[in-house]
């Protein structure tokens, strides 16, 4: 293995073989554990449409289930959060079908994201650019799952898996804003395992992810924009050899998005001189 491929892999904790059943329920156990050692009253999770969402919302009702089982009050609070009209809806409305939340939420994010367009160009005179709305878009979606969260008592769940973590590829404080994460320590193959293990449908344990962000190239593909395919991020994860060019594409993205994985940067930290 590559020297700083074992370093990564190590801190992902991503393992080369997983056995579902055992995945599904440490991951429920440490949901419905910390709910209860911290005394909130449920989980808030944005329900995408896409696999990282609906394997994170299936558990987190399992896991509520399970507390309500032993006399605890707690559920599941499942938030659409579209912006205008989402493309690919049907898909959102099959992973609620698959999750079956206690309570779903549609809260629009457009008028928001429409509020933060017109002081932008009041400001400056001109219009945020199309990618850096996306970010705008993913940090409101990140506000209302907050707002619900206040009004409920209620932890934000967060879907950041390894895939996603080592590539940076979320936005800082938007979708990476949140409380716990249950996907940790997954790669995106090992998600849609899980996913089919508890009787996902095909098409949904299948689907091709997209950030979704952009309103100039909606359902725009991960692939596409990262530039690494996810089978070779999960072999990378998994310790497994990919091409040379990728593992360093892969790598370099992993040491521009440290940032990312850590609290802010005080005067006391030094990792960013390495
Ligand atoms: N070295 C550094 N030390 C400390 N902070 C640093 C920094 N470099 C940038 N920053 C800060 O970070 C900001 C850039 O980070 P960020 O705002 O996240 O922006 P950025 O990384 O440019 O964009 C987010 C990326 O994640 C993708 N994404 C977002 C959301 C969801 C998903 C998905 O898969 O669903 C994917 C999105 O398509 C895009 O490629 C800068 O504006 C700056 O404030
Ligand atoms: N349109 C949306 N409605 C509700 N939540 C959303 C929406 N778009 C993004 N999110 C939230 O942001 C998270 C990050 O998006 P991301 O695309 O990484 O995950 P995903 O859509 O669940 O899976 P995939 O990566 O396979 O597309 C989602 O898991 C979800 O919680
Ligand atoms: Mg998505």
């Amino acid at each position: 293995m590559r020297e700083l491929q074992s370093e990564i892999v190590e801190e992902m904790g991503v393992k080369p073989e997983i056995d579902p059943a055992e995945e599904v329920r440490r991951r429920t156990d440490f949901l419905a554990e910390y709910l209860q050692s911290v005394g909130a009253r449920g989980f808030v999770l944005g329900i995408s449409g896409g696999v990282d969402s609906s394997l994170a919302g299936k558990l987190c009702q399992l896991a509520v289930e399970k507390l309500r089982d032993q006399g605890v009050d707690a559920s599941f609070h499942a938030m659409r959060l579209p912006h205008g009209i989402q493309k690919d809806e049907d898909d959102a409305a099959r992973a609620l079908e698959f999750i079956g939340p206690d309570h779903t939420h549609t809260f629009n994010i457009e008028k928001a994201v429409t509020g933060v367009d017109v002081a932008f160009t009041e400001s400056f005179g001109r219009n945020l650019r199309d990618y850096h709305r996306g970010n705008v878009k993913a940090r409101l979606r990140m506000t209302a799952q907050y707002a619900v969260a206040g009004e409920q008592q209620a932890l934000v769940v967060g879907t950041d898996q390894g895939a996603e973590s080592i590539t940076g590829f979320f936005t800082k404080h938007g979708d990476g804003g949140a409380d716990v994460l249950p996907l940790f320590t997954l790669n995106k193959r090992q998600v849609r395992q899980l996913l089919k293990h508890l009787g996902a449908s095909e098409p949904l344990y299948t689907k091709a992810p997209t950030a979704d962000l952009l309103d100039e190239n909606p359902g725009q593909l991960d692939e596409a924009e990262l530039g690494i395919s996810y089978d070779h991020i999960d072999d990378y994860l998994e310790g497994r050899e990919i091409p040379a060019d990728e593992a360093e594409k892969l790598e370099r993205r992993y040491l521009a998005t440290r940032h990312k994985r850590t609290v802010p940067v005080s005067i006391q930290d030094q990792w960013w001189r390495d």
